[in-house]
């Protein structure tokens, strides 16, 4: 008899009833982004037959030019979470300030955080890119909602998950009680859970990093990569290979499902900058799922998920993926601080 097939609603209902896990309202929230990510899988699928793909006339708080679908997919994640009623508020990579849901439609109790499109330098070249998110409970002790409330360290999500948009289109998520994976089935128009309980090999041969910054890191960062480069004649005893698509969201996945150690270190030239990628969208969620699947990740100094946030859009050092290669790469940084 054919293996049934688990959809997303039936794998939250059973997670809410057998572990009272999640509570409905999160569950009901969960549904809701994962049918957002379905429409912006839709529209990356269309690319230029849409008309979706190059840039806006418009720059992010990062400074970035958005690309169009960066935009689109901003306002998907906006359009169909505002009126639920499980939400007080949103923040975006793509929007300065947060999202506060307009008083016309009942105020919920989570924050969600989203970079609606990660992997933009490949959204016009047809390689995989992806939605990033991240819940987060709003604070209790005050009425209303305010940027502040967003400021809480990683390990208070209470979800967290992406969505890439690849040869597959496939949702990845944890609530706490592991990671698990969902593959959209385009005929029924639903997701359909296809993996569970996703485990990290703690050791690897593969690392990512965008080699062409080397000059700008520090000592242990170049340590560490000129250790894997030396292969099995050098101090590793192995040969290692390199992959980086420049997709967070697809190096991730990839190391989601083969292991591997993904690093975008702070660089030398903008100390005070901390690294390129956003603590909150994106470090956080993708640590959390990371050691939920029994990894590890770094700023090289502590545990991403213990850092305590102080800017909504704050940039982070990022190493994550094989547990033994994370603490490797802890160990050169002890030992240089
Ligand atoms: O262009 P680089 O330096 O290789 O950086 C690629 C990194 O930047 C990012 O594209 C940043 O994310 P955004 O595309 O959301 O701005 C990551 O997905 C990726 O890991």
């Amino acid at each position: 008899m054919a293996q049934q097939k688990i959809s997303l609603t039936r794998y939250l209902v059973e997670q809410q009833r057998a572990d009272g896990l999640i509570p409905g309202q999160l569950r009901l929230l969960l549904e809701v982004v994962a049918r957002a990510c379905k429409s912006i899988s839709q529209a990356v699928n269309k690319g230029a037959l849409g008309g979706v793909l190059g840039t806006a006339e418009s720059e992010n708080v990062q400074g970035e030019i958005q690309k169009k679908l960066d935009i689109i997919a901003n306002e998907v994640l906006i359009e169909a979470n505002e009126w639920g009623g499980h939400l007080a508020a949103m923040a975006s990579e793509e929007m300065d300030s947060i999202y506060v849901v307009p008083n016309r439609y009942p105020q919920g109790e989570y924050l969600l955080m989203f970079d609606p499109l990660d992997g933009s330098s490949n959204i016009d070249v047809n390689v995989s890119i992806g939605t990033i998110f991240s819940v987060l409970k709003k604070p209790d002790d005050h009425p209303g909602v305010q940027e502040g409330d967003f400021l809480q360290a990683g390990t208070q999500q209470v979800a967290a998950g992406y969505c890439i948009y690849g040869p597959q289109t496939t949702l990845v998520l944890t609530v706490g009680n592991g990671v698990a994976m969902f593959t959209l089935d385009r005929e029924q128009g639903s997701f359909v859970l296809t993996q569970e309980d996703i485990q990290i090999p703690a050791d690897t041969k593969e690392f990512a990093i965008n080699m062409s910054n080397m000059r700008h890191w520090d000592e242990p960062m170049k340590r560490y990569i000129d250790e894997c480069l030396a292969g099995k004649e050098g101090p590793r005893g192995k040969d290692f290979n390199m992959r980086w698509i420049a997709s967070m969201v697809a190096d991730v996945h990839r190391i989601l499902m083969r292991g591997g150690v993904f690093m975008y270190p702070w660089d030398k030239r903008e100390p005070e900058k901390a690294g390129k990628l956003r603590l909150m969208y994106e470090a956080n969620p993708m640590s959390w799922l990371v050691e939920q699947a029994g990894g590890a990740a770094t700023n090289g100094k502590q545990r991403i998920l213990d850092l305590q946030p102080t800017k909504l859009h704050e940039r982070v050092s990022v190493m994550l993926g094989s547990r033994n290669e994370v603490e490797r790469l802890t160990q050169y940084h002890a030992e240089k601080a």
